[in-house]
């Protein structure tokens, strides 16, 4: 049995098929982490969910921001935008299927290989919380996600602030600091106040932010993080932080990391596997 890690697919689907022939993938056998965005901006969005769909047990996915997009717009709550690709979704006969499997999956996934955690999630972590009080949050917001009151929540979602977590926050702010958290964080201060507007590589980190995962004293360092979501930071291969999001609607790959834990006290073995894909998007239009 393989685990297999994989970046943004953003509804490339025929890069996913190509990635998946190159590894061999058995659903009986394997188990895919995808690390959300998997549908818009690409071309084939619904034939990755209902890929993902197909495969049950055997893919275990992220949502990202584009995936929380695409049920807004899917709600009513947000206009689609112009590079939007979410059509072949929205006006699909399967389309609740797609929206209502969808709105199961995970925010934040946890998995213990030999002693040490690997802590999966779309963007980022805040500097104060654990791996497992990440799991925790995450759980709040997938609990509303699968309620009757997700559409009330697709409301709220949407701002930028609180910039910062509290303990003590409540309500809509507490779920969207959580989201913007965990689907949209690339740079933070060192007391973790989130900027969104920066979209470009470490270089290019504004004044007093850094990259959330170089926040001294993080509580996530003693764990694996493994993320997607900044394609122009591109693959990153540290013992804490696992970078995956390379730049597959944007002409670059579609990258899948195979991790074995090789015995309790040893680092894990892992192999990086990628294939070129098609440009769907040019950056900067
Ligand atoms: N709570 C919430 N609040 C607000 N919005 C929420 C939300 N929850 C969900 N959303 C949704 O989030 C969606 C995306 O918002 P955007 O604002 O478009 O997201 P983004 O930061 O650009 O991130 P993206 O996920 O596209 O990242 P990528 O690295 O691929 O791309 C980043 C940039 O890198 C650039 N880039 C990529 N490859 C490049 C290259 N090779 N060279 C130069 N630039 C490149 C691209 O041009 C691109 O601009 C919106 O539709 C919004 O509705």
């Amino acid at each position: 049995m393989a685990m297999y890690l994989i970046g943004d697919v953003q509804g490339c689907d025929a890069a996913l098929q190509r990635l998946l022939d190159t590894l061999a993938f058995s659903p009986s056998r394997d188990t895919l982490y995808l690390l959300g965005d998997l549908v818009n901006r690409g071309p084939d969005s619904a034939a990755v969910l209902r890929r993902l769909m197909g495969y049950g047990a055997a893919a275990r996915c992220l949502l990202g921001n584009h995936d929380l997009h695409l049920l807004a717009v899917a709600h009513g709550v947000r206009k689609p935008r112009r590079n939007d690709t979410l059509d072949s979704i929205l006006q699909a006969d399967d389309r609740e299927a797609m929206l209502h499997w969808l709105r199961q999956q995970r925010l934040a996934i946890q998995e213990n290989l030999g002693n040490r955690v690997l802590l999966m999630v779309h963007a980022g972590v805040q500097p104060a919380w654990t791996a497992t009080k990440t799991i925790a949050l995450a759980g709040e917001v997938e609990a509303v996600l699968r309620s009757p009151a997700y559409g009330d929540f697709l409301h709220q979602m949407y701002g930028n602030g609180p910039h910062t977590w509290d303990d003590a926050l409540t309500g809509a702010d507490r779920l969207r600091v959580i989201v913007n958290t965990l689907t949209r964080l690339r740079f933070c201060t060192p007391q973790g106040a989130m900027e969104f507007a920066s979209t470009g590589n470490v270089d290019t980190a504004p004044a007093g932010y850094l990259p959330w995962f170089d926040v001294p004293d993080r509580q996530t360092r003693d764990v694996t993080v493994a993320f997607g979501h900044w394609s122009t930071l591109g693959w990153l291969d540290r013992p804490d932080v696992l970078a995956l999001d390379t730049g597959c609607v944007w002409g670059g790959c579609l990258s899948a990391l195979r991790v074995e834990a090789s015995g309790a006290d040893a680092p894990w073995k892992t192999e990086l596997i990628q294939v070129k894909c098609e440009q769907s998007q040019k950056p900067g239009e």
